[in-house]
């Protein structure tokens, strides 16, 4: 990965410290994008110590297959828990534990249906020692949309763990933990991602949370415009690698939020024929069906296949919503209907979990969807 700090390769710290005070070289690709006589003259090093530094910097970037036995081994060496519970005891189950650790997990659905109190939630339960289920570090809340309260998140820590937070100094430890940075732009949001690696390490961070990755680019790239839509997937797959990076190589969850986009559609063609990068494209995974048409995680088919696990959420009347795996490489696809409460998501009775294939749900605001589903391909929902 070219974006990898050369501080994280192992070479003497005040090489390192030399290299980014005063030339500005500070990750990989600034290294390997400069041949080795401009090397040997911006560092005063002879050849065969460039040789070293572009040698490490080439390996840091191009790692050897490793085997799933060497993977297994570093999972359960790492010492960290593979999954973060979400502490909803039917999605933990389907999730084979919770929110994986080490990959990118998306939360997309309509506005006001609920990712804010499940990010919310999941950052309140980050903070809970491990012994509690939680992951005993802090939390980095990227707040794109000013939706982040503080007040929320006190109100959820105190509903839902009332004998862990039940003194000033609890709340304390957590509201001091979660470290909220507000990106409303593109440029800032990117910045930051940038800067995020050292800052994760430094803070002991278990929990990224991005809220929401689309409001910003579906706010500055019109996608009627063709050059729009070419600069924005690119943008979208450059955060998508970084993000992934981050969480690979600090086997932390990464949270994102996604908005959703509804496709209409004269006749069903099947899920291949809508592919490409428009905000309607056919995901990986894609999401529920509506009569001629279906819902999907908005941002195009190039995100869509960028996220490792995908829950939809969606609205089901005026109380319950439902949250579906509608992407994952290990869990199958499976729906939850939940709550929000004042000690945020909370799944419904085992017998209200959604089992029929037909029901007509309601999408305030929107319109009436009749949905009808059954698995697709490639995990995608499908009108029959
Ligand atoms: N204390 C609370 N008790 C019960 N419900 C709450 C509470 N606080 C917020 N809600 C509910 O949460 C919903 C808003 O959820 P949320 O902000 O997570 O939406 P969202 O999916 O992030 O929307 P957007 O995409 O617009 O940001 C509203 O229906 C609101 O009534």
């Amino acid at each position: 990965m070219s974006l990898r700090k050369l501080r994280r390769l192992g070479l003497e710290p005040e090489l390192v410290d030399r290299l980014e005070r005063h030339k500005k070289l500070s990750s990989c690709q600034d290294i390997l994008v400069k041949v080795h006589l401009e090397l040997q003259h911006l560092t005063n090093l002879n050849h065969s110590d460039v040789q070293k530094i572009v040698t490490a910097t080439s390996r840091a970037c191009a790692p050897t297959p490793t085997t799933a036995l060497q993977m297994k081994q570093a999972g359960l060496s790492s010492g960290s828990a593979p999954f973060f519970s979400t502490s909803l005891p039917g999605l933990d189950q389907a999730l084979h534990g919770g929110i994986p650790a080490g990959s990118v997990t998306e939360i997309a659905g309509p506005a006001g249906c609920g990712k804010t109190q499940f990010c919310i939630m999941l950052s309140v339960l980050a903070t809970l020692p491990c012994e509690m289920g939680g992951l005993g570090g802090a939390v980095v809340y990227i707040d794109t949309e000013s939706a982040f309260s503080a007040e929320r998140l006190v109100e959820v820590a105190q509903d839902r763990c009332p004998h862990h937070f039940s003194n000033d100094d609890a709340f304390y430890k957590l509201t001091s933990q979660v470290y909220v940075h507000k990106t409303p732009t593109c440029s800032d949001l990117w910045n930051r991602l940038q800067s995020l690696e050292e800052e994760l390490i430094e803070k002991r961070v278990r929990l990224v949370v991005l809220d929401s990755v689309a409001s910003v680019v579906r706010k500055e790239f019109d996608n009627s415009l063709r050059g729009n839509l070419a600069q924005r997937v690119k943008l979208l797959a450059k955060e998508a690698a970084l993000l992934k990076y981050l969480a690979e190589s600090l086997n932390i969850p990464i949270i994102v939020t996604n908005q959703i986009t509804t496709r209409f559609k004269a006749s069903w063609e099947g899920p291949h024929v809508l592919s490409g990068d428009i905000d309607a494209g056919n995901g990986a995974g894609a999401s529920a069906a509506v009569d001629g048409g279906y819902v999907t995680a908005a941002l195009g088919n190039t995100w869509s296949h960028s996220v490792n696990t995908r829950l939809i959420v969606q609205y089901l009347d005026d109380k319950y919503r439902e949250v579906m795996v509608a992407k994952s490489p290990i869990a199958p696809f499976s729906s939850f209907v939940y709550t929000i409460q004042s000690s945020g998501i909370v799944l419904q009775d085992d017998e209200r979990i959604w089992k029929s294939s037909e029901r007509v749900a309601t999408d305030p605001g929107l319109i009436p969807i009749k949905v009808r589903t059954m698995l697709g391909q490639g995990g995608g929902l499908v009108v029959p």
